[in-house]
């Protein structure tokens, strides 16, 4: 069987002396949407900061394609094809649409010594990543962040995670805060992205997106996974709420995995 593009394995956390995950194991495949639920504290957090380098996890390894990596500072996730997009996305509001994709990874144009940046150029892949990702209407490379929507801004956030060829999109609540058709745009822009070959990892306390978007719902409660399988299309919102709360420890939904 083909290796999973990404495998946590016995993931364990301890702050101090609470014990934020327990034996964790998460994997994601390749062009996959993860869904990944759970009650407040229940350590989706914790997961995807240890996979994305803000924190070590206290034991337990991550595999990228069957490799076994370290993944020492989100700098190293990022080298190893992981990104991870917050809720306010790391975008510069004053900045242009183009130079947000590429903030800190400029083309430069003649002589480096002058490290001109490349306008052009930017502008040019701003504009086939906007089609991409499926803004459809017409805006401007040289838009200033500022004035985009919630939604736009993560559109943004997402293709610059594609343009840089990140096998793994990780969004942490996207849809929080939108609006109805503003959440619909962000959950075309992950199904996009998905379609190009890009794997997601999908955060989100609304269960109904989740629904929408996700190949695969992984369901963790108290620091570990209770249920790994689950898959949208064979089960129903309130049956994922009650594996959520612990309601169906029974696994009546026959996917709980017995712990
Ligand atoms: N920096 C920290 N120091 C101590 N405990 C922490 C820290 N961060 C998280 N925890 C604890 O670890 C557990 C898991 O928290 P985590 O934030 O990962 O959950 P979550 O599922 O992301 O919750 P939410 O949906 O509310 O963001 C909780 O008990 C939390 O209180």
């Amino acid at each position: 069987m083909a290796e999973p593009l990404i495998r946590m394995a016995h993931i364990s956390k301890f702050y101090g002396r609470v014990r934020a995950l327990e034996d964790v194991d998460l994997t994601v495949g390749e062009s996959e949407i993860v869904g990944l639920l759970g009650d407040n504290g229940a350590g989706k957090s914790t997961l995807i900061k240890i996979l994305s380098g803000a924190i070590p996890p206290t034991s337990g390894d991550i595999f990228i394609r069957g490799r076994k990596v370290e993944i020492g500072s989100t700098t190293d996730a990022i080298a190893q094809g992981i990104e991870t997009i917050y809720q306010d996305s790391a975008l510069v509001t004053q900045l242009s649409i183009a130079r947000n994709l590429f903030l800190g990874r400029e083309p430069i144009r003649g002589p480096r010594l002058l490290n001109r940046m490349d306008h052009a150029a930017m502008d040019a892949v701003a504009r086939d990543l906007l089609k991409r990702v499926g803004i459809s209407k017409d805006i401007p490379p040289g838009t200033p962040i500022g004035s985009l929507s919630g939604g736009e801004r993560q559109a943004v956030a997402i293709a610059r995670a594609m343009h840089f060829d990140s096998d793994l999109i990780i969004l942490d609540e996207p849809t929080n805060n939108l609006g109805v058709a503003e959440t619909q745009g962000v959950l075309r822009f992950v199904r996009n992205a998905r379609d190009s070959g890009h794997s997601c990892i999908f955060i989100a306390h609304n269960i109904h997106h989740v629904f929408q978007v996700v190949d695969r719902i992984v369901v963790m409660r108290r620091g570990r996974v209770v249920a790994d399988d689950i898959d949208p299309r064979h089960t129903n919102v309130e049956e994922v709420e009650r594996i959520i709360t612990g309601m169906a420890e029974d696994g009546s939904a026959g996917v709980v995995r017995a712990q």
